[in-house]
């Protein structure tokens, strides 16, 4: 009985002393917002009389600060995210994309579907490696030796076309056996160039060939019989027959291998059936098409854009009336095109919404994937 009534002495004793410390604040409880919300203002607006008032307000602020800051933090994140490639890659701004992609067959397969082969006795012997064998030479002509693809790997059976062997004192990198090529594709706008320049400025064994750049040169030289048809094409946004585009094409690459290029972005290239057929008669198994980056915005921006560049472009066909006709074109003749890339999982979208920085990670991220084996 004594010692009952001591502990409930106690009891009350210690109650005093924790209310004088203000622990036992008295107000709405935790989950009460509305209530909490009301002390939290009288922080600002009703000083506390009382020690335990004041504890009661800085609580209910603390929780409409703490909610405030991670809100804000969040949101910071979401609208100026970290320009990495990491970041862009797992982003959950992409999770959406990456799981459509998981049922529409658009991603990468996990496993080889055809062979990839490797001269080991060359890989093995670089110093004396010869320059590509002709019969994978998109030129006609002798190559200079291309610069070496610039990964390791652990066996020349590597799961990357690059051809790298690795032996047990050190691993030899090689080039790849064909020129690799990458095609660029995107809406008039979209930014393809902007961001085939910068590859190639990170990458010195890129080579960045514009299908439209390579007509609009012929178009200027005054010894071309095609000048005046291409000029016509061009202005309606038509796509010029493709034996005219092939061929440049074509050249360009023969001159891009003879500088030592290894790699080809094809910007603009292949723009309907027609084009997918031209480069398989003319190039095809001369060259390995690695994968297609495609450069998707929305026809607003890219207008906006194109209206941008036709300040300074100096182009015919930045005008609004010709931008409407190239946009027809692409949605009718170049969209198809992706599904049969898409079809071989070799189509890699890029949001090209964003600023050409995020953009720029991103392609950088996606590059990885579509050539593996390259520092990129
Ligand atoms: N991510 C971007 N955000 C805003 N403007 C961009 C972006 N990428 C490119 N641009 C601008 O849009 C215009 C078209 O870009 P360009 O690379 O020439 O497109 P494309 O080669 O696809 O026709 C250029 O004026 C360029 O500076
Ligand atoms: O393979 C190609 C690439 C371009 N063009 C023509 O060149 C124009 C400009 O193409 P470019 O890729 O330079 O510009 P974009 O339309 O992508 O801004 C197109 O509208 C077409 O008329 C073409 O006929 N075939």
């Amino acid at each position: 009985m004594a010692t009952c009534s001591l502990t409930g002495a106690r009891r009350i004793l210690l109650h005093r002393w924790v209310r004088q410390l203000g622990d036992s604040v008295q107000g709405p409880q935790l989950m009460d917002l509305p209530g909490n919300w009301q002390k939290a203002k009288e922080f600002f607006t009703k000083p506390a009389l009382s020690y335990g008032q004041y504890k009661q307000q800085c609580v209910s602020l603390r929780i409409f600060a703490f909610s405030g800051i991670c809100g804000g933090c969040v949101l910071s994140l979401a609208m100026f995210p970290p320009k990495s490639s990491y970041w862009i890659t797992w982003s959950p701004l992409y999770w959406l994309s990456y799981a459509k992609q998981c049922f529409t067959g658009a991603a990468p397969p996990l496993f080889l579907e055809k062979q990839h082969g490797a001269q080991v006795a060359a890989l093995l012997r670089p110093e004396t490696q010869a320059p590509a064998p002709s019969d994978t030479d998109v030129s006609t002509v002798a190559v200079a030796p291309a610069p070496a693809a610039t990964t390791t790997a652990t066996s020349a059976a590597s799961a990357s076309p690059c051809s790298v062997a690795s032996s047990a004192s050190a691993t030899v990198l090689a080039a790849p056996a064909k020129p690799r090529v990458v095609f660029v594709l995107g809406g008039p706008g979209a930014g393809k160039g902007t961001q085939c320049a910068k590859i190639c400025d990170a990458y010195p064994q890129w080579q960045h060939i514009s299908a439209g750049d390579c007509l609009r040169a012929e178009r200027q030289d005054p010894n071309s019989k095609d000048g005046e048809l291409i000029n016509s094409y061009i202005k309606d946004g038509k796509i010029v027959p493709v034996q005219i585009t092939v061929r440049l094409l074509h050249k360009a690459m023969q001159k891009g291998q003879k500088e030592g290029k290894t790699d080809f972005l094809i910007d603009g290239f292949p723009r309907n059936w027609d084009n997918v057929n031209g480069w398989e008669e003319v190039i095809g198994d001369s060259a390995e098409v690695m994968g297609v980056l495609f450069f998707e915005a929305s026809l607003a921006e890219m207008e906006k854009r194109l209206l941008g560049r036709s300040v300074t472009s100096g182009r015919v066909d930045d005008n609004l009336e010709s931008i409407r006709k190239r946009f027809a074109t692409y949605e009718k003749e170049t969209k198809p095109i992706l599904e049969k890339y898409q079809k071989e999982h070799k189509v890699f979208k890029i949001d090209a919404m964003q600023s050409v920085d995020f953009v720029w990670a991103h392609t950088q991220t996606k590059l990885r994937e579509v050539v593996p084996c390259q520092q990129v």
